[in-house]
């Protein structure tokens, strides 16, 4: 992939007018522009509404003074016919392309400077621009920096400061690596801190920029890390998906890699609420021994026109640089479901997502789940966008025996003073989540009488006393089994009465008893 200056480059060649930079790091955007422009030879100058124009670069007679963006305006065409070959870079122009006259000016401009050599770049953090200029301006993405350059921004404060360094080669690589994803600004900052904090850099530095990082991905409006992380034997049933998970344990080891294996693109886990979806999804994190991020889709969309998709970009970008790494993108229906009232937001969201799920070179294990099954659109479902898709359906027999068993264990009682069987029985048609519930309700009707101990009785009577999904929702569940049944997706457990597995699964609670 051509690196920006290179990109930067080949537009003013090809005389684009209107180059729009969208970054957060306006300064470092400025950098590579003039960096390009003393490497050709072209004078450069910035304008912002605080201090008028600013040379970057060679020489001009223009008029510096001028704080009026309109004026500002007239004034670039002028020199830009006149004197071909200048590129002018407007701060903070997306405060003003609001202002019609200003749209319009832009516009015209873009169209008269095209037999010239002259070009308009505008810096912005966000990526939409006004209907009018779309056909107009080229839109350039300035990337994060990669380690080359971290390296630098480093090797400068090292330098500056007569730094003493406490590290191996690997060591230094590490911290480098542990600023991954930030800005270049933001990577200074936390290297100047852990220098002032340690009086030097050391292996100290790595834990303290890395959580310098998971600072940076609370502040992320939509992505957060969950610690936490549940066992296997915290998760009852579910045998399809936890054999899949364990085959692919070490899936994002140096070994699997020189043995020729990918890495896992993803699952997608659907089905009924309160199957333990969202459990699994940290499951896999304890598993397979790599950080889970959370990414909460609702919280993608913002107020400001082109603000969603450059929170998922964002969002997105951060979890690539935490990789190998698992993102759970919680109720990923939410991204198909704002429809036609949202201006398209919700397609553009959709389908920054969906590239990103197809082009991500990083080993970001996705983790999509969703309770709304009609909403999810045809393209998330095409064959190849992830490794499998499973279903998790009401827990069979011996599956709520065991989460019966997981639960209890949980809360410091011994699954062998209960009747399992009973239970499992009496639970027929209750997830996960309900029988987690009665166990609950029945500790407090217990607590409640003289803080004695529980009984099979008292979770029978707390069972009794909720009416579960499955009768409530009578019509929601039964639509959702029906695409499992369309082999839509592979059921996450093995089936339920088959001869002998309600033995081997009492077997098995009894070992782990053991
Ligand atoms: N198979 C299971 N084994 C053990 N506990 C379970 C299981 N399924 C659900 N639970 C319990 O129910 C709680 C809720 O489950 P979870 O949030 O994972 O369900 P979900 O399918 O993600 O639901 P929703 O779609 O409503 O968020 C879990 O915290 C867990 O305690």
């Amino acid at each position: 992939m051509e690196n920006f200056t290179e990109q930067f480059d080949t537009y003013i060649r090809a005389r684009f007018t209107l180059i729009v930079i969208v970054t957060p790091e306006e300064e470092r955007a400025i950098e590579n522009v003039k960096t390009v422009c003393q490497e050709k030879n072209r004078t450069c100058l910035s304008w912002d509404m605080a201090d008028g124009f600013t040379v970057l670069t060679g020489r001009t007679s223009l008029d510096l003074k001028c704080k009026d963006p309109l004026v500002a305006l007239d004034l670039m065409e002028k020199t830009g016919l006149e004197n071909s070959g200048v590129i002018f870079i407007c701060k903070d122009f997306h405060d003003f392309w609001t202002n019609p006259p200003i749209r319009r000016k832009l516009r015209s401009i873009a169209q008269r400077l095209t037999q010239t050599r002259t070009s308009i770049i505008i810096t912005t953090p966000t990526s939409q621009l006004p209907d009018e200029l779309q056909d107009e301006a080229v839109v350039v993405r300035l990337r994060r920096p990669g380690s080359e350059e971290l390296d630098n921004v480093l090797d400068g404060l090292i330098k500056g400061a007569n730094v003493k360094l406490n590290l191996t080669e690997a060591g230094r690589e590490k911290v480098v690596q542990a600023a991954m994803g930030m800005t270049a600004g933001q990577a200074r900052r936390v290297f100047s801190k852990a220098i002032v904090t340690c009086g030097c850099l050391d292996d100290r530095s790595i834990s303290m920029i890395t959580e310098e990082k998971a600072e940076m991905v609370r502040q992320s409006e939509a992505l957060e890390f969950l610690s936490g992380a549940e066992q296997p034997e915290n998760v009852g049933g579910l045998g399809v998906l936890k054999d899949w998970l364990r085959l692919r344990e070490k899936a994002f080891t140096k070994d699997a890699r020189d043995y020729g294996l990918p890495a896992p693109k993803g699952i997608a886990l659907f089905g009924i609420p309160g199957t333990g979806k969202s459990l699994t999804a940290k499951m896999i994190s304890s598993l397979w021994q790599l950080p889970l991020l959370r990414l909460d889709v609702g919280a993608l969309f913002g107020s400001y026109v082109g603000e969603s998709e450059d929170r998922a970009r964002r969002a997105l970008h951060i979890a690539e640089t935490i990789a190998p790494c698992i993102l759970w993108v919680d109720e990923i229906e939410k991204a198909f479901a704002f429809g036609a009232g949202d201006a398209g937001t919700s397609q553009r969201v959709f389908a920054t997502l969906l590239t990103w799920m197809q082009d991500k070179k990083a080993p970001c294990f996705v983790v999509a789940t969703a309770n709304n099954i009609a909403a999810l659109p045809p393209e998330l479902m095409r064959k190849g966008r992830f490794d499998e898709i499973f279903f998790l359906d009401l827990p069979h027999l011996s599956e709520r025996r065991e989460i019966f068993a997981t639960h209890l264990r949980r809360r410091n009682r011994s699954p062998r003073d209960f009747d399992l069987n009973r239970l499992a029985r009496e639970s027929d048609g209750y997830v996960g989540a309900e029988i987690e519930q009665s166990i609950i309700d029945a500790m407090y009707l217990a607590f409640s009488d003289s803080m004695r101990e529980i009984t099979t009785d008292d979770i029978a009577l707390c069972l009794k006393r909720q009416v579960p999904l499955s009768v409530s929702q009578r019509e929601v569940v039964q639509y959702l089994r029906q695409w499992l049944q369309e082999g839509r997706a592979q059921s996450a457990s093995y089936p339920g009465e088959v001869t002998g597995e309600e033995g081997a699964s009492q077997v098995l609670l009894e070992i782990k008893e053991v």
